[in-house]
């Protein structure tokens, strides 16, 4: 009995299995702009990312994730709030059924239609992503909201393959895909100490949310709800959407703010 993003294993049950989703530093959060600390020592991100490091597309029965090879580090993240590098280990989306909800942070009570996670790991304290995964300071996620509107000139490059892994457990080869394409012009963020978004819920994420978001055609975005969260054999069809947290309680956090 798997977790999901329903009635009966939504967020509002993750508790049971995972008793951390209670814990003091859970995300997604609201970030409120007004409360957030602007902190002139927050240096800007860099980001390295080589196209040859992208592997594979996949849906793994609640998103769509592309995949990539974190032997080396060739696509890494750096600077900001980060003490080193952390390798780019995965990126996927969450959204929603309509356009004024969909991704997990919100920003003084909005949301937006979707948010994509660049998934990074501190390889230079830990050996592997699993290793880091359950360490305070061992995963970085760079968080980008989508908001709808025109056509984004290179998202059609995962929409067109969306067809070939429709069904839970599916994947194929996504070679040559720089994720650098995704990235919205201004690069000033929010950043706090949280968590995993999804079960386990490891309060392991150095969390990086980009102020501007990147833009999106409705079009584009419907083509990630015919994806689907059962597998190909299952009778019943489950749509893919909704699959975002809510935010969590701020508790004794501190959001800071780039300049
Ligand atoms: N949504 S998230 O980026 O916090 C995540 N990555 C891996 C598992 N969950
Ligand atoms: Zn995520």
């Amino acid at each position: 009995h798997h977790w999901g993003y329903g009635k009966e294993d939504g967020p509002s049950a993750w508790h049971r299995q995972y008793p951390v989703a209670k814990g003091n530093r859970q995300s997604p959060i609201d970030i409120i702009p007004d409360e957030a600390r602007r902190d002139s020592s927050l240096g800007p991100i860099f980001l390295k990312y080589d196209r040859c490091t992208s592997l594979n597309i996949s849906n793994n029965g609640h998103s769509v994730v592309v995949e990539f090879n974190d032997s080396d580090d060739r696509s890494v993240i750096q600077g900001g709030p980060l003490d080193n590098p952390y390798r780019l280990k995965q990126f996927h989306f969450h959204w929603g059924e309509k356009g004024c909800e969909g991704s997990e942070h919100t920003v003084a009570g909005v949301g937006y239609a979707s948010e994509l996670h660049l998934v990074h790991w501190n390889a230079v304290k830990y050996k592997t992503f699993e290793e880091a995964a359950t360490a305070p300071d061992g995963l970085a996620v760079l968080g980008i909201f989508l908001e709808v509107g025109d056509d984004h000139r290179w998202l059609h490059m995962i929409t067109d393959a969306l067809y070939m892994v429709k069904f839970k457990g599916s994947s194929t080869d996504f070679k040559g895909f720089n994720p650098k394409c995704l990235l919205p012009s201004n690069l000033h963020y929010w950043t706090y100490l949280g968590s995993l978004t999804t079960p386990p819920l490891h309060e392991s994420v150095i969390w990086i949310v980009l102020k501007e978001p990147i833009v999106v055609s409705d079009k584009q975005l419907g083509m990630f709800r015919l994806l689907q969260f059962s597998g190909e054999e299952d009778g019943r069809r489950m749509r893919m959407e909704n699959n975002f947290r809510p935010p969590q309680p701020l508790k004794e956090r501190l959001v800071r703010s780039s300049n």
